[in-house]
């Protein structure tokens, strides 16, 4: 039985019953083009069997780098951008408190993991040095083609600090390369200096390796059970691999926004009532905006954090363009809770909500909310998992990856290309002077 219960009853006054049994043809379709390789952009598919199909032998090693990282660190810097940070942060603010990387060090039983090289802000890269001060940190270094900007700055920075607090040798024994197996100068630069390195398969493009080792490193040294996380993905697989719309909740998923954004609804709100969840919305918005978002048309991905955006974006929803669908996320026990205190005298008026739980006002905020939402005209979807733990969360990665999948190919795209990023790297390189551009370099210039 699956281990999310995937609610589409408040889309039903938006979507007529037979509309979603009338998308099984299609769905069978596509389905058995993403599993059997025959439908576009099938190279990258191979994190549909990952869970199965995974190196167990680097898996091994990222144990054991896990381990050793956690013995000879305070903190582990975590160096990418896009799918190569995304799915660890998400990962690791999911699985831990809130306040987690505040802790000091002797309340910490693991590392702190910090992120760096998803920006160009020197700022950032300032106050991430001045926070690890003179403590022991090491460098997992992540990108699969090995070439990003990004994180090639990072990197270059973190490796001269490594290496000036520890010497060369020293600091070679805190690297870890997380990249392709054969190309890219990441590649590269890990053979010449001898770094432990990782590999990312060529058939998993990179918004969806959060179960590779890009994920799986940084999550395994924040103290996490990536077993754990590997056996609900497992499960997953199993559980949504046949493609009965009757029973297989991710593919529901798929097809209902697909009926829905083909009657105009075409920004999906990712919405959490948990401030762990932020950073699942994030890699969530990658996984579907880099998916769909292709040749002018595509379900434009946003999220919201409730309840505190209902006191910024709440008006809009309620009230504005009648063009948005909305997916919350809901927990099913939380993590810990609180009880509202009791006071003899009712000053705050809050009488009505002494001695209650903290997550059963959390909760019914969330009904009154769904009922809102549907009531002002934006259909809604609730994905409900069990806990926040590993293995909820590995099936929870795998229901969204399916999910984008099918639904890439419902929509008549390649779900697993990006070739719309190049744009603003092009520009970029142009005006930065790198070799090779120097036409563009021109015409750029002459613009500005
Ligand atoms: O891991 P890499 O190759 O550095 O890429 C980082 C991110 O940049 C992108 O290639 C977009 O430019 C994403 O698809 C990817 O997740």
């Amino acid at each position: 039985m699956a281990r999310i219960k995937f609610d589409y009853s408040n889309v039903k006054n938006f979507v007529n019953d037979h509309e979603l049994a009338q998308m099984q043809t299609m769905v069978n379709a596509v389905d058995r083009d993403l599993r059997a390789g025959t439908g576009v952009g099938s190279d990258f598919t191979g994190w549909v069997t990952l869970p199965t199909d995974y190196d167990k032998d680097e898996f091994a090693r990222i144990q054991a780098a896990a381990k050793k990282i956690q013995s000879d660190s305070k903190v582990l810097v975590v160096i990418g951008i896009g799918g190569s940070y995304l799915g660890s942060r998400a990962a690791i603010d999911f699985l831990h408190e809130f306040y987690n990387n505040y802790l000091p060090d002797d309340q910490r039983e693991f590392p702190q993991v910090l992120f760096a090289g998803n920006s160009i802000s020197p700022a950032y890269l300032n106050d991430l040095i001045k926070v690890i001060g003179d403590r022991d940190f090491s460098v997992n270094v992540i990108s699969k083609s090995g070439t990003t900007t990004e994180p090639a700055i990072a990197f270059r920075v973190f490796k001269d600090l490594l290496e000036k607090k520890y010497g060369q040798e020293g600091a070679k024994s805190r690297i870890y390369a997380t990249t392709d197996a054969k190309r890219g100068a990441l590649k590269g630069e890990a053979t010449t200096e001898g770094y432990e390195t990782f590999v990312v398969p060529d058939a998993v493009g990179g918004r969806f390796t959060v179960l590779t080792a890009c994920g799986l490193l940084p999550i395994a040294a924040s103290g996490a059970d990536i077993e754990q996380l590997m056996a609900g993905a497992r499960q997953a697989q199993a559980d949504y691999a046949d493609p009965d719309l009757a029973t297989n909740g991710a593919y529901q998923y798929a097809a209902m926004r697909n009926i829905l954004y083909r009657k105009g609804y075409t920004t999906e709100i990712l919405a959490n009532w948990e401030p762990t969840l932020q950073y699942l919305a994030e890699w969530w918005k990658q996984l579907q905006g880099e998916s769909e978002g292709k040749d002018h048309k595509g379900i434009y991905p946003s999220s919201a954090n409730y309840s505190t955006d209902l006191h910024s974006l709440g008006q809009y929803i309620q009230d504005g363009r009648r063009d948005l669908m909305e997916t919350v996320i809901k927990v099913a026990t939380p993590v810990s809770d609180y009880v509202v205190p009791v006071t003899d005298e009712d000053l705050d008026g809050l009488g009505y909500l002494q001695g209650k739980n903290m997550s059963y006002v959390n909760d019914t905020a969330m009904q009154g909310v769904v009922l809102a939402h549907v009531d002002g005209g934006v259909p809604n979807m609730i994905v409900e998992i069990e806990k926040q733990d590993e293995f909820s969360l590995g099936y929870l990665f795998y229901f969204f990856e399916i999910a984008v999948g099918i639904s890439g190919y419902l929509n008549g795209i390649n779900p697993f290309d990006q070739p719309g990023v190049e744009a603003y790297k092009t520009n970029m390189f142009a005006l930065l002077g790198k070799p090779g551009y120097e036409d563009k370099t021109k015409e750029l210039r002459a613009r500005l």
